[in-house]
Parts: C-alpha cells; structure tokens; sequence
C-alpha cells in the first residue's frame, strides 16, 4: 500500500500497531518486485519519492516521511520498535495514570480501580462491581466495521478533550462504570488550559466534562446517541488543578430517551460545584453521517 492520498493516511494512522508496519525503501522495492502483481505507479521511484510521500502525521516523528507499509497477519507479527507515539499494539488508552496527575487523582484512581477487581478466597481476582472504561484520542477506535463503519473510517475523526498534546494541560480524566446500579463516576483533574475567572475552570470546559461522561454512561447503555439537552446549573467554582468527581446516574430510559443526571463535587463529596440533567437519544450511524 502506498501512503499517497489523504485516504491512505488516514487508514494507516488507524491500522498502525494492528500488524501493519513501515518498509524502508529497499524493502517496499522488493516487496513490489516480488509480491505485487500490480507495478508501482511510473512516478515512484525509491531515491526520488516527492510524488508519493507524505509527511508523517505524528508528533515525535516530525520529518518523517512514510513511502510504503507492510500487513502483517497479527499472529506473525514480529517485534518491531516504532520511534512514535502509538508504538504498542493497541492505541493509547487516555484514561491510565500519567506523570501529571497529582497524588490525590492517583489515589482516587487506585480507589476505583482496585474495586474493579477484587480477590476471593481462594486468591484468585474477579471482576468487582466497576469498571474502568478506556478512552481514545478518537471515537473511530469505537467503532466496529460496517457500511456506516467503513465511510467514518474515511474522516479523521478525534475526540477533543484527548488531542491536547501537553499531559496535564487539559483534561485528565478516567470514567469508572457500576454497571448494575447505571451509574458512572469519572475522577477529573482540570488543567491550565481549561482557566476562565482567575484561578478557576471555564464553565465550558465543566460543560464538556458532564457531556463527556454522561455521553459515555448514555453509550455504555444505549449504543450511539447524541446529547438531544443538557441543563446546567454551576454551583461553585472548580479551582484549576484540583480534582473533582463527576457523579452520573441513570434516571430513566423511555424509547430511544435516556435521561441522566450528574453531580459534580469535591474529590471527598462534601461541596457541590455542578448539578446538570441531560437527554440522550439513541441515534442511527446514518443520522450521524447526516444521511
Ligand atoms: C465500552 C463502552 C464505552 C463507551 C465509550 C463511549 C465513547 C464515546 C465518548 C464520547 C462521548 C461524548 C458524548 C458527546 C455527545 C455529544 O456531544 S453529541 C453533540 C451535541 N448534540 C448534537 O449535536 C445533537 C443535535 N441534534 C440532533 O441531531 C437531533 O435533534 C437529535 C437530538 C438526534 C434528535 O433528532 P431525532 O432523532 O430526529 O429525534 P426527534 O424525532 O426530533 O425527537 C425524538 C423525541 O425526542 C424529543 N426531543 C428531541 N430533541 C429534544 C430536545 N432538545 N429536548 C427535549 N426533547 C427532545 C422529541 O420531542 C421526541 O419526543 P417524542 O415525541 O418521541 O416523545
């Protein structure tokens, strides 16, 4: 496959760590030679490739440029190191614990997390009431094939609140699920980038937030849905840095209605900062196609 369209890009950068690799030059030739029954466009030539280049879309790896990539079934896939950022073989999950945060958001992670687990008798660990949810730089990880599928493949959609490169800046946040009670809770630790008065979080970025995590709790329990009202109420400011928990629970659900209320309060419960109500309806992937 030849990166040399916006297109090709856009599904490397998806298919990246799924047992696809990138050749070097002498290798994309004689992959060509010997494996494609297709030639290589006249243009492309291994010491002169402008025409079929692209600048490689990462950071970290500025300069760079990608001529060509391999698939490689995932059960013969050999280890390879990859000099950028998405260099495991899944994508970053946003949600694990990073230099930034501050000891009470990792304390309060270790809470929650160590209740998604928990150890029985015999020593061996269970599946506990929560569960920590992953969360991507973009909704396409989410996404699982299909005509519908297929045609978002083709944007390069991203999830705002995970595309602010500086760790910390923005917004940390991990969402824990109690599935059987239809509750969520989400540990947020608002960066400096999220000031508005002095000292305190836009009310924009808390909006964000509420929508985020009861947007996520609405999908956990209904499959794709869009945000139909939100009703915020803003109590007291959130102070830039500290750490607060987003409360959602589940008030009813009528047709394709999901109404959903949240908290948002001090890391300890005792001062109220948000209250909000929101409506989610379950939408099909042609509505959000705008079909
Ligand atoms: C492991 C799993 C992890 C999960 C990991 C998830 C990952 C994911 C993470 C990201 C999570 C971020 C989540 C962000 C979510 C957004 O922020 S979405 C962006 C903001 N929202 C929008 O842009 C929506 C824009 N509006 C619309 O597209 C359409 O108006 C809607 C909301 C889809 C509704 O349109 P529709 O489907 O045609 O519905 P319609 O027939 O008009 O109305 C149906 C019913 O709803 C009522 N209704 C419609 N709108 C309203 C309203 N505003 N107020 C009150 N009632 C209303 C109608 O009255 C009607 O009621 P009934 O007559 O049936 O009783």
């Amino acid at each position: 496959m030849l990166l040399c369209c916006r297109a090709c890009r856009t599904m490397f950068s998806r298919l990246w760590g799924r047992g696809v690799r990138l050749l070097s030059a002498p290798e994309a030739t004689a992959a060509t030679a010997f494996q494609s029954p297709t030639p290589l466009p006249p243009t492309w030539n291994p010491d002169n490739r402008q025409d079929h280049t692209i600048p490689f879309p990462f950071s970290g790896a500025s300069g760079m440029r990608a001529v060509m990539v391999e698939v490689i079934p995932l059960n013969i896939r050999p280890f390879t190191m990859a000099p950028w950022l998405f260099s495991s073989s899944q994508p970053r999950d946003y949600s694990l614990p990073n230099s930034s945060w501050s000891s009470e958001m990792q304390k309060l992670y270790e809470h929650y997390n160590n209740m998604c687990e928990v150890d029985t008798e015999g020593g061996n660990k269970v599946k506990g009431a929560w569960r920590r949810l992953p969360s991507y730089n973009s909704c396409l990880e989410y996404v699982t094939g299909g005509q519908g599928g297929s045609k978002v493949l083709q944007q390069e959609a991203r999830l705002f609140t995970r595309n602010i490169e500086e760790q910390g800046a923005g917004f940390e946040y991990v969402v824990f699920m109690k599935k059987h009670e239809k509750t969520c809770i989400c540990v947020f630790q608002p960066g400096h980038l999220l000031e508005g008065p002095p000292g305190y979080v836009h009310g924009g970025a808390i909006a964000t937030m509420i929508d985020s995590v009861t947007g996520t709790h609405a999908t956990y329990l209904s499959g794709l849905i869009m945000t139909a009202n939100l009703t915020i109420n803003y109590r007291s400011p959130i102070p830039l840095g500290s750490v607060v928990l987003v409360h959602s629970s589940l008030d009813k659900v009528e047709g394709r209605k999901a109404f959903i209320s949240c908290q948002v309060t001090s890391s300890d419960g005792s001062k109220l900062h948000t209250e909000a109500t929101g409506l989610f309806l379950k939408v099909d992937v042609r509505h959000l196609l705008g079909a």
